[in-house]
C-alpha cells in the first residue's frame, strides 16, 4: 500500500462510503430514486453526454449506471478541463480512444468549447437523424460535475441557433414532460429540457447528480470529495485537506514550486510581507472592476505564499514519505505553515478548520495549478 493509501487508512479509521456508514448519511432516499428514474430513460435516450469531472476521469464515473451507460451511444465529456493538467489530460484521452470511447474534454463555461461537444453530437447521432423525426440526448453525472454549467451553455447556443424560437420550445417542453416521457424525479427541479436542432428535433435533458449508494475504494471517496460531488460536511473539511496534502507530498508536487518560493521570499525581503501584492494601477477607480480585481491579486498573492509554505515545508522535510507515520508528521507541519500563509490567527476558535476550508477553495478554483488526481489505467498489451 502507498503512503497516501496508509495515511487514508490511518486518518480515516473506520470511516467509510456507503448508505450505512457515520452519523450523516450521505446517499440521501432521494437519489436513489432519481437513479431508477435515469435509469429507466436512458433505455429511450438517443444518445447520452456522461459527465465527468476532468481532474477524476475515473473517479467521478458513477459505476452504478456504467453498464447501462456502456451499451449506448454515449460521450464522455470530461468538464472543468481548465482545471486539469493539459500534459495528463492527453494520456487520459490516449486511453478512452484505446477503450474505444468517444471523450471530450471541455469547459461548459466556455461557448466554444460546448459547441465542440454539440457537433460530436450531431456526428454521433448522424444516421438517426436521416431516420427520425425526433432525437433524445441525455446528461448524465455525479453531482458537481457541472451538468447545469453545460445545459445552460447548450441553452444560450440553442437560444442563438431559434432566435425569438423560445416560446415554441417552451410549449414543447411543456408538451413533453406533461405527457410524462421527460419527467425525472429528482431532489432537483432538473427536469429540464430544450431544443438544439429542428429537423428533426433533438431534444436534451438534464438529470439529478447521482452517487452510487457505496464507494469501496476509500480514496475514490475522497477524491470525489475534493472535487466537490461528495458534500465536505459528510467527510470533514480537515480529512479532506489532509488526504491532498498527501498526494502532494508523494507526487512531490510542491517541489516544482521552487520559483514561486524564491520569488515570495524575494518580496517578504523587499518588505512587501503582508501586504497584499496590488499593482496600484487596480486600485484607481476604474468603474465596476475594481473590488474584483483586488480581490483576484489578493487570492493570488494567498495562493503564492501557500505554494510557497508547501515548498520549503517539503523540501525541508527529512522522513520518509511512504512511511505513513513519518508522512503524518510533515503533514502536521504543513498545516501549520498553512495557518500562517493564510493568515490565520493561532488564537481563532477552529483554526484548523478554517485552514483546510480556505486551502480546500484554492485547490477546487485551481489557484495552485492543473491537476489530474487518478492515475491513467495500464491497459494490458492485448487489449
Ligand atoms: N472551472 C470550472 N468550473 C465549472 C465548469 N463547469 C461547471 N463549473 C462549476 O462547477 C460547479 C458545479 O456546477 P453545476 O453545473 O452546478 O454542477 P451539476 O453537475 O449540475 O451539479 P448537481 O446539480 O449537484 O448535480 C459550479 O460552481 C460551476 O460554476 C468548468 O468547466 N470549469
Amino acid at each position: 500500500m502507498s503512503g497516501v493509501g496508509k495515511i487514508v487508512k490511518k486518518c480515516l479509521g473506520e470511516m467509510s462510503f456507503n448508505t450505512g456508514g457515520g452519523n450523516i448519511n450521505w446517499f440521501p432516499g432521494h437519489m436513489a430514486a432519481a437513479t431508477r428514474a435515469i435509469n429507466s430513460r436512458l433505455k429511450v435516450a438517443d444518445l447520452v453526454i456522461e459527465v465527468r469531472d476532468s481532474r477524476i476521469p475515473l473517479s467521478s464515473a458513477n459505476q452504478d449506471l456504467q453498464p447501462r451507460l456502456s451499451s449506448k451511444r454515449r460521450i464522455i465529456a470530461l468538464n472543468k478541463k481548465d482545471l486539469a493538467n493539459p500534459n495528463i489530460m492527453h494520456k487520459w484521452i490516449d486511453y478512452f480512444e484505446s477503450c474505444k470511447q468517444d471523450c471530450l474534454p471541455i469547459n461548459a463555461h466556455s461557448r466554444s468549447s460546448v459547441q465542440k461537444l454539440l457537433e460530436l453530437v450531431e456526428l454521433k447521432l448522424k444516421e438517426k437523424i436521416a431516420k427520425e423525426p425526433t432525437l433524445l440526448v441525455m446528461v448524465v453525472g455525479v453531482p458537481n460535475v457541472g451538468k447545469s454549467a453545460l445545459i445552460n451553455c447548450i441553452h444560450q447556443i440553442a437560444s442563438s441557433r431559434f432566435p425569438g424560437e423560445e416560446e415554441t420550445s417552451k410549449s414543447r417542453t411543456l408538451t413533453w414532460c406533461n405527457t410524462g416521457y421527460c419527467r425525472i424525479q429528482g431532489y432537483k427541479p432538473h427536469s429540464f429540457n430544450m431544443q438544439i436542432a429542428q429537423r428533426p428535433s433533438i431534444y436534451v435533458l438534464d438529470t439529478p447528480g447521482v452517487l452510487v449508494p457505496t464507494i469501496s475504494d476509500i480514496e475514490t471517496g475522497l477524491k470525489l470529495a475534493l472535487a466537490g460531488s461528495v458534500k465536505d460536511s459528510v467527510v470533514g473539511e480537515e480529512r479532506i485537506a489532509q488526504y491532498l496534502l498527501a498526494i502532494l507530498n508523494t507526487r512531490q508536487t510542491p517541489l516544482h514550486w521552487r520559483n514561486v518560493h524564491n520569488n515570495t521570499v524575494k518580496e517578504m525581503q523587499n518588505g512587501s510581507d503582508g501586504k497584499h501584492d496590488y499593482n496600484i494601477k487596480d486600485l484607481l477607480p476604474k468603474r465596476r472592476v475594481l473590488p474584483v480585481a483586488s480581490n483576484v491579486h489578493y487570492v493570488e498573492g494567498i495562493a503564492k505564499e501557500v505554494q510557497s509554505a508547501l515548498y520549503s515545508t517539503l523540501s525541508e522535510f527529512r522522513g520518509d514519505l511512504q512511511d505513513e507515520n513519518e508522512l503524518e508528521i510533515l503533514i502536521e507541519q504543513q498545516f501549520e505553515a498553512l495557518q500562517k500563509a493564510l493568515k490565520i490567527s493561532s488564537r481563532a476558535n477552529e483554526a484548523r478548520i478554517m485552514v483546510s476550508k480556505k486551502f480546500l477553495t484554492l485547490f477546487r478554483a485551481g489557484k495552485l495549478g492543473p491537476f489530474i488526481l487518478d492515475d491513467v489505467p495500464i491497459l494490458s498489451s492485448k487489449s
